[in-house]
């Protein structure tokens, strides 16, 4: 029996289903690839151009909501629009295949099925789906392939963002506060920003305080504002940040950076949503969404008492881990084809292309700056480049730890090269080296902030 051309995915948390489906539909269709997981769907759809996906409602986490069933299919639809769904539930009722159709499924199956009706419905999505495929096709997949796969401001489809992605959906509509944990460049301000958009104050400010850079004796009159004279600069009465924010939402970036006596005064205000300002004493209500973000670890930090056990209750009502980038490698070729794209077009590089050499070596490094990291490194690497092709030696790939200490002997400065730039130059890569890329952790052993580091990390070409 000759094999209909045709991709299928099928997609269930029950393995016996998917071994049933593999060797049902495997005499059949010439590709069947089955997964238990979900959030490997986006991924998936990355790597092979499904024409149909065999989708179950229902998975363990959601019971027999269907409600993870509705998510997947609309994800589905969205990254990979030509591909045809088809919904299957062992808990069918009318309401929810109507439902389903609507939303943009092309059939539904109840399970246990009967195989020759699931057969003939996978036949028959599959030639509607190569009756549509046309010139067209190439054009859109190119498109797709630059434009999908984004989610609000994220670029990523590995299992762990999509659970990112997901938590995001269901936090961001309610007034809960949120903690975004996650080292440095993973995009902890990206997830902040989209919760933000996708809530209730949208249309209100989003008030960023990076704590990390008000220091200690303006941290008062910058957060709760003061009355004039409060302090000899103080020539006007000022709202602080918090009032600032009211309305909208707060982000508290690098909160795990505050000092154990600012962290009572933040912690007062949060309890009773009012501020006092500096220098008088009406208290002002506030109204406001708190997030906040570090890189620190602030249960660690709780156990060696640096920081508040009851703030931290107060600020992680819901939590979001960012993973590095080295721990989701799939995002790495996509993100490296966005940035391109971006410094092709910046620096008028149209033909700049990234050979598979390259990309190898993108995919192994350890990415310590993360995504911030690559974004930089591939700018860097478009204004360098001299020919049409992106080389592994127009990027900088910093030594993992264990190569560091290898490196650093031969880091010493010659001492013909003892300028001031030369020895900051040192100060500051060592710092980088010692802290794996940790801006916050750098920038405070070198005693400047972490926008001053940023700027000599640029000046030297770090
Ligand atoms: N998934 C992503 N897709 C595309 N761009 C991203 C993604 N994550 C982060 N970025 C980009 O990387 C840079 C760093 O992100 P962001 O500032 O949100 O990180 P962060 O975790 O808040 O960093 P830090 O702790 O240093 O403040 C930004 O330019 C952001 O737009």
């Amino acid at each position: 029996m000759s094999k209909i051309s045709c991709k299928v995915l099928v997609v269930d948390d029950e393995e016996d289903i998917l071994v049933a489906g593999r060797l049902l539909l495997k005499q059949h269709f010439e590709t069947v690839i089955t997964t238990s997981d979900p959030y490997k769907i986006p991924a998936l759809l990355q790597d092979h151009s499904f024409d149909v996906v065999l989708l179950d409602m229902n998975y363990s986490t959601g019971a027999t909501s269907s409600k993870e069933g509705f998510h997947w299919l609309k994800q589905i639809l969205q990254l990979s629009p030509k591909t045809t769904v088809i919904l299957m539930t062992a808990y069918g009722d009318i309401e929810l295949a109507v439902r389903a159709l609507k939303e943009g499924a092309s059939d539904f199956v109840l399970k246990p099925w009967q195989n020759e009706k699931l057969v003939a419905i996978l036949k028959s999505a599959c030639q509607n789906r190569s009756a549509q495929a046309t010139g067209k096709r190439s054009a859109e997949k190119a498109e797709r392939d630059n434009t999908a796969f984004h989610y609000d401001g994220f670029i990523g489809v590995s299992p762990a963002m999509q659970r990112v992605y997901q938590t995001i959906e269901k936090v961001a509509a309610t007034e809960a506060n949120v903690l975004i944990l996650g080292e440095n460049g993973t995009g902890k301000e990206v997830a902040a920003r989209a919760i933000h958009r996708k809530s209730k104050r949208a249309k209100q400010v989003f008030e960023i305080v990076d704590l990390g850079a008000v220091s200690a004796t303006l941290f008062e009159s910058e957060l709760f504002g003061h009355a004039r004279g409060a302090f000899t600069d103080a020539k006007e009465e000022r709202a602080g940040r918090l009032e600032a924010a009211s309305g909208g939402t707060l982000f508290l970036d690098e909160i795990g950076n505050l000092s154990l006596a600012l962290q009572a005064k933040l912690l007062t205000v949060l309890q009773s949503r009012q501020v006092v300002r500096l220098g008088t004493n009406k208290p002002r209500p506030i109204d406001i969404r708190l997030i906040c973000a570090t890189n620190m670890p602030l249960y660690e930090m709780v156990r060696e008492g640096t920081f508040r056990q009851d703030l931290l209750y107060r600020i992680n009502t819901v939590e979001i881990h960012l993973p590095p980038l080295r721990e989701r490698r799939e995002d790495i070729k996509l993100l490296a084809g966005h940035f391109l794209k971006v410094y092709r077009q910046k620096y008028d590089r149209p033909e700049l292309q990234l050979n598979s050499e390259t990309l190898r070596r993108l995919n192994e490094y350890h990415w310590p700056g993360n995504i911030r990291e690559l974004d930089h490194a591939m700018e860097r690497a478009v204004i360098l480049c001299d020919g049409n092709q992106l080389h592994p030696d127009d990027f900088y790939f910093a030594p993992s730890e264990g190569e560091h200490h290898k490196q650093q002997a031969l880091e010493t400065i010659a001492e013909s090269d003892y300028t001031l730039e030369a020895l900051e130059k040192m100060m500051v890569q060592k710092a980088l080296v010692k802290h794996s890329g940790n801006i916050t952790h750098a920038a405070k052993e070198l005693g400047i902030t972490r926008t001053a580091l940023y700027r000599r990390i640029e000046k030297h070409g770090l």
